[in-house]
């Protein structure tokens, strides 16, 4: 195989390691998931379904001579031309290949009561003998197929379900000569039937966009795949590039905003390397919801490496979140950088996407993209900024730079924001941005007391140019909840686990609340059960709705160290707790100590959060500098969350990705929270700050059924306008308002309105 020879033949040995630790991943998932082998294969069709339509014709002594008629595994299927041959014990085979041949004889002599096999070598498909069984009894095909695969070391065969009996009448008889004139017909047929088959079988899948980490996963997953079956060369013969198809499920999700060059790369990409691509053209979720409950996928291969939002929190092998089906996602390139992803490429020189070559270092949607300023040429005329090629970015912590709505740089930190010119001020300049806001708390929802802070927010969000699409309560009392404990994610705010009467209800309600809405809404701002006391669920419930766990700051600032010699799981930089000195000593442990750390104590695979044993073991590493009370209050999501530093502010707010947790419990702290996000969103610009809303309001006293309709045709006028009306009291006067971001067109509105109807029946109120 090329791939493998390339990498064999470079110089680079950085590259040759994170490749063979990747192939060593696939091949590992491979033989976890697939219940397919990866090396040899025997399809083993169930019987009764092969026919010969004249079985006693073909009891005949001389194997060599014999050339019979053929069956069809169904009615289309063309012909094979078969060698029979007849057993003892009433056995026939028939057959292509030698190598079938002692299979059946063997498996014929443990078998005496097998009446009539049939094996086809597919040629090319050399590994995958199909193997029919003309019989009734199922005991004795499982037993046939135990033997099998001990006598030839099969690693493993399975049983497809039956062919349809019913059909038995429509099977072919036909001549050699009409074997002839259909043989490729019939070979392509089956062929592709296997390869279903195969790919229904395998149970893994493998998720290619077209983008740069999976045109790297696609070689090594071809790499992975034919080596293993290279072991196998001795009885199966020598397999080129060129024979070689790949197995696996390849799923696509297509989207409406892709880029055109990623879409055609994808689909030119599959017809290369004979992909079997499923395109899936919904979301993420709902598409492998469905794709899951079709096929019987345990594993997905994935191209996510370390820096991309959403590795936070993996490892290679990581269950797929809570709410999402169950499947393992597999990460083989999980610990590559951006320069391991270019040396594979260029090494490789294998095809990726052409977009890479114009500047784009990471690629989203047409709504999210721009080339890399880091990679612009500076144009002494006034032509269009030119960029170079991907691979020359210098730093890859800053391939998504590119990314300029979804990715918002750390509030400070080794980041700098880049925007190529095009901020995402501009981006947003004439769009809509849409911000749900969430209240926490019981008292709200019996009316004990009022929500002041929604409206207020409201107004905040207004002001900077931002729709609330809605403001929501959601409740946070202890003594109804029913629900279990969840398997992934702690709920605790103490890291333990907490038993009896607990809080999953309420951090239910608030995980649902956010998971549902955070994916509909630029931003989503919470507000209410922040801190140490029992009914405090918001920062749990946030973690649960990503997924993630809740980890105390202890764990934090060995995450935080860890960072030395792993990957960034927790994006912290400047923290206002003296646990920062914590953090230093942490990171001048060895590396050796570390590993140990993770590896014998803390973060097992399947566990929910770092056990007590973890947290003595780093109260006893960092003596008595972080007591309990001081981690009990900090917990937070892991791996996603940046902690929002102000000086005016005595503790950080949380943001984990498009959520901020708000930890004010009045309107004065509010307000200082919310001053304080603006100025640092001055600096950093991690809420785009859109054009203020501007606003008119007409007070009539015309009746509803004179205004309805030159209302109704007024918003299709102005679809871009919120056009509203409310009544101060039932019979009192209607106010109109009308609310937009051009004040031109706000007032134009208000203009045709008036000119609908008499003068004077209009006043305009503040
Ligand atoms: C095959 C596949 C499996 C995924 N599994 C999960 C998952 O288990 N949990 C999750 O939160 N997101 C999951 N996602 C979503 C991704 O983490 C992420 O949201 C997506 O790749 C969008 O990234 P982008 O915003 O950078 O385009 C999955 C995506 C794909 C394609
Ligand atoms: N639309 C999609 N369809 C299928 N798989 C996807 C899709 N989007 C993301 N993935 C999976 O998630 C992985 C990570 O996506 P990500 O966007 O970080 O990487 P990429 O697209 O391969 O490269 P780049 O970072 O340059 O865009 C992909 O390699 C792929 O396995």
């Amino acid at each position: 195989m090329e791939i493998d020879r390339a990498i064999r033949e470079s110089d680079d040995r950085r590259l040759k390691t994170k490749y063979n630790n990747a192939i060593y991943v696939i091949q590992r998932a491979l033989a976890l998931y697939s219940r397919l082998p990866v090396s040899n294969t025997l399809l083993l069709i169930g019987g009764p379904m092969m026919i010969i339509s004249k079985p006693h014709a073909l009891l005949f002594n001389d194997c060599e001579s014999s050339t019979y008629t053929l069956f069809s595994c169904r009615r289309r299927q063309g012909p094979y031309r078969i060698r029979a041959l007849s057993l003892p014990n009433g056995l026939v085979l028939l057959t292509l290949d030698t190598f079938c041949v002692k299979l059946i004889l063997s498996s014929g002599t443990l078998c005496p009561m097998v009446r009539l096999c049939l094996i086809i070598d597919l040629g090319n498909l050399r590994n995958s003998c199909v193997f029919g069984y003309c019989g009734h009894s199922s005991s004795l095909f499982e037993l046939l197929r135990i033997f099998i695969c001990q006598k030839y070391e099969l690693r493993m065969a399975f049983k497809v379900p039956a062919m349809d009996n019913k059909n038995s009448e429509e099977r072919v008889e036909c001549t050699y000569e009409d074997f002839s004139s259909r043989k490729e017909e019939g070979r392509q047929q089956i062929e592709d039937d296997l390869q279903n088959m195969r790919g229904y079988i395998e149970e893994v899948a493998f998720s290619f966009n077209g983008g740069k980490d999976s045109t790297v996963l696609l070689h090594l997953l071809r790499a992975g795949y034919f080596l293993h079956q290279a072991e196998q060369k001795q009885c199966n013969g020598d397999l080129s590039d060129r024979e070689f198809k790949f197995p696996i499920r390849t799923i696509y999700f297509e989207s409406s905003s892709a880029f055109p060059e990623i879409n055609s790369f994808t689909y030119e990409t599959a017809s290369t390397y004979g992909l079997q691509l499923d395109i899936l053209r919904q979301d993420f979720k709902s598409g492998l919801e469905a794709l899951l409950k079709a096929k019987p996928i345990r594993a997905i291969f994935l191209g996510v490496r370390i820096g991309d939002p959403t590795a936070v929190g993996q490892e290679q092998f990581s269950p797929s979140s809570p709410g999402w089906p169950p499947f393992m996602r597999v990460n083989p390139i999980l610990d590559w950088s951006y320069r391991d992803v270019w040396a594979f490429l260029l090494t490789c020189k294998v095809r990726y996407c052409s977009l890479y070559d114009q500047g784009y270092t990471s690629i989203g949607s047409i709504h999210d993209t721009v080339p890399n300023a880091l990679l612009g040429v500076n144009n002494s005329d006034n032509s269009k900024e030119k960029f170079r090629p991907a691979y020359l970015l210098p730093d890859g912590r800053l391939e998504r730079a590119g990314r300029t709505k979804k990715c918002s740089p750390p509030v400070s930190g080794c980041f700098s924001s880049v925007s190529n010119g095009l901020k995402s001020v501009d981006l947003h300049k004439n769009g809509m941005l849409k911000a749900l806001v969430i209240a926490v708390g019981d008292e709200i929802l019996f009316g004990s007391i009022a929500d002041q802070l929604g409206p207020s927010l409201c107004r905040k969000l207004c002001s900077i140019g931002w729709t609330v699409s809605q403001i929501a309560v959601v409740r946070n009392d202890v003594s109804h909840s029913e629900t279990t404990f969840g398997d992934t994610v702690t709920c605790s705010r103490t890291g333990d686990d907490v038993d009896g009467p607990n809080l999953l209800g309420e951090v239910d309600s608030v995980a649902e609340e956010v998971e549902r809405r955070k994916s509909e809404n630029d931003m989503v701002f919470i507000y209410g059960g922040v801190g140490p006391l029992h009914s405090d669920v918001t920062v749990a419930g946030v973690a649960k709705a990503f997924g993630v766990r809740v980890v105390s700051l202890v764990c934090v600032c060995v995450v935080v160290s860890m960072c030395v010699w792993r990957r960034p799981l927790f994006k912290i930089d400047k923290l206002d707790f003296s646990c920062i000195e914590i953090n230093e000593q942490i990171s001048n442990l060895s590396l050796t100590s570390i590993v140990t750390l993770t590896s014998s104590k803390g973060f097992k695979e399947g566990k929910s959060a770092p056990d007590e044993e973890f947290e003595e073991y780093l109260r006893h590493l960092i003596s008595d500098k972080c007591t309990g009370d001081r981690n009990e209050m900090a917990q937070l999501p892991e791996g996603i969350t940046e902690l929002l530093h102000h000086e005016k502010l005595p503790v950080p707010l949380i943001k984990c990705q498009n959520v901020i947790i708000l930890s004010a419990t009045n309107i004065n702290e509010l307000d200082r929270e919310w001053d304080c996000l603006i100025e640092l969103t001055r600096s950093s610009g991690f809420l785009a700050l859109v054009g203020a809303f501007v606003s008119k309001h007409l007070r009539t006293t015309l009746s509803d059924v004179e205004t309805a309709q030159p209302l109704s045709k007024l918003s299709l006028d102005f679809p871009d306008l919120s056009i509203g009306c409310y009544r101060e009291s039932r019979y009192g006067s209607l106010v109109i308002s009308f609310r937009g971001k051009d004040e031109a067109r706000v007032e134009a509105a208000a203009e045709a309105l008036r000119k609908k109807f008499h003068p004077g029946a209009f006043n305009e109120i503040n």
